[in-house]
């Protein structure tokens, strides 16, 4: 077992077998796709069953773009940024890259000095574009490439600039796709039933991570093997089945806020990626648990006041790294006058996984309860695992909410009222 689930300080542990028979028609509704939402399901059986002929182009691409680029900059938001942004930070050395180009984020948001910048920063890079939109049509992505397409182009020219643009969209629908067939760029589909939050396996995280140096052959392991693990109908062997049905119980007990806690910075965008898809899956018709993030120790520092004494509507999910990458101890110093030589000839991470444990006894007592995700290690393949366990959870967590898991009808509204103000045609 690479991921394991504790529950034994969630305090909830004989509730989940009253709704044990109701979670198992959960999980079910979504195997046998007769659930709400069910033209949303390709993820499912994505790590098996994608397109093989597009994957070797995915590598083949990667492989140009780091032989003729620095960098590329990945275009997209939401789903179709996060879960690279989370893979990639996952496995990257903080200081330095991997063996492969560095990625750089656009689009993902609407600051103006951010662009201005960025067109500063890569006047002398090599560098390729990667835009990325399921609908073809989102208006941040949108307007970070029409920049960043006059951008290349001047500095490539016209014709060696279609080479370093890569599209990731609908097979034919929005206004990217018609660019794309129109100008020649080379392509990449997210499939129809496979929504946006839930796209990372897909060309729309492949190509930027292979380009980065991920190994997502890995990373598609991991997921194969969670596919094999996670779709189980076993309660007993299928964590992601006990993890939503200890969220439900959470959430019937009023524990409306759930933090996804880590002790390992690298973890931060696995977090936000995680956010979105507990967030948009399960925030509708009135209902729903607060997807909300910390990284501690840090965070301890800072929310962890509220967290011990504020309103107690809160649970965490800790995911708790058994193995660091790396290691180091802290030495003996005679003169002492740090005090620290009471942990002298103990690692930074034995002392992380103290804080560790004794927050999860302090916050417990505090009336937080805790459910811990442990895996053995920070690699690829555990990391395909894990994102198709919480995939699984999110959709039972759904069902069980009685909401349609795999729609987003609330974004609309913003959209609607900022197209409004802007005067868009139509609005
Ligand atoms: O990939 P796109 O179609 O550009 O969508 C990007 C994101 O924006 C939307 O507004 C949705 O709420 C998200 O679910 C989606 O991931």
């Amino acid at each position: 077992m690479t991921v394991k689930l504790d529950l034994t300080n969630s305090g909830i542990e004989k509730k989940i077998e009253s709704i044990k028979e109701k979670s198992f028609g959960a999980l079910d509704k979504l195997l046998s796709k007769t659930g709400e939402g069910n033209d949303f399901l390709g993820w499912i059986d994505l790590p098996e069953n994608y397109n093989k002929e597009e994957y070797d182009r995915i590598k083949k691409s990667a492989e140009k773009i780091k032989k003729d680029s620095e960098v590329l900059v990945v275009i997209g938001i939401g789903g179709s940024y996060l879960g690279t942004k989370a893979v990639e930070n996952a496995i990257k050395p903080y200081f330095g890259k991997l063996d492969g180009v560095e990625l750089i984020y656009a689009g993902h948001h609407l600051s103006s000095t951010y662009m201005v910048e960025l067109l500063d920063y890569l006047k002398d890079k090599d560098y390729s574009l990667n835009v990325i939109s399921k609908s073809g049509t989102t208006t941040e992505p949108a307007v970070a490439f029409r920049f960043l397409k006059e951008a290349i182009e001047k500095k490539y020219g016209k014709e060696e600039s279609v080479k370093r643009i890569y599209v990731t969209t609908d097979k034919e629908k929005g206004a990217l796709k018609g660019l794309a067939n129109e100008v020649g760029y080379e392509s990449f589909v997210v499939p129809d039933d496979v929504g946006g939050r839930f796209s990372v396996l897909t060309a729309v995280g492949l190509l930027p991570l292979a380009a980065a140096g991920v190994n997502i052959d890995e990373l598609m392991e991991g997921a194969r093997l969670g596919r094999k693990k996670y779709t189980t109908k076993n309660f007993e062997d299928n964590i992601a089945l006990q993890y939503a049905t200890a969220r439900e119980v959470l959430y019937d007990e009023n524990k409306a806020i759930e933090i996804l806690v880590s002790y390992e910075e690298k973890m931060r965008y696995l977090a936000e990626w995680w956010k979105q898809l507990f967030g948009e899956s399960e925030g509708k018709d009135g209902k729903g648990i607060f997807p909300a993030s910390t990284i501690f120790t840090t965070d301890l520092h800072s929310m962890g006041q509220m967290i011990q004494d504020g309103v107690r509507n809160i649970f965490e999910t800790v995911i708790s790294i058994e193995n660091p990458e790396k290691n180091l101890n802290i030495n003996e110093e005679e003169a002492n006058l740090d005090g620290l030589n009471y942990i002298a000839g103990k690692s930074v991470d034995y002392v992380n996984k103290k804080a560790m444990e004794g927050t999860v006894v302090a916050h417990v007592k505090g009336g937080v309860p805790n459910i811990k995700i442990e895996i053995d290690k920070l690699d690829e393949k555990n990391l395909g695992e894990l994102l198709y366990f919480f995939e699984i959870t999110v959709a039972v967590s759904g069902y069980l909410l009685e909401v349609n898991p795999f729609n987003q009808p609330g974004v609309e509204e913003y959209k609607t009222q900022m197209f409004k103000l802007l005067g868009k045609p139509g609005y």
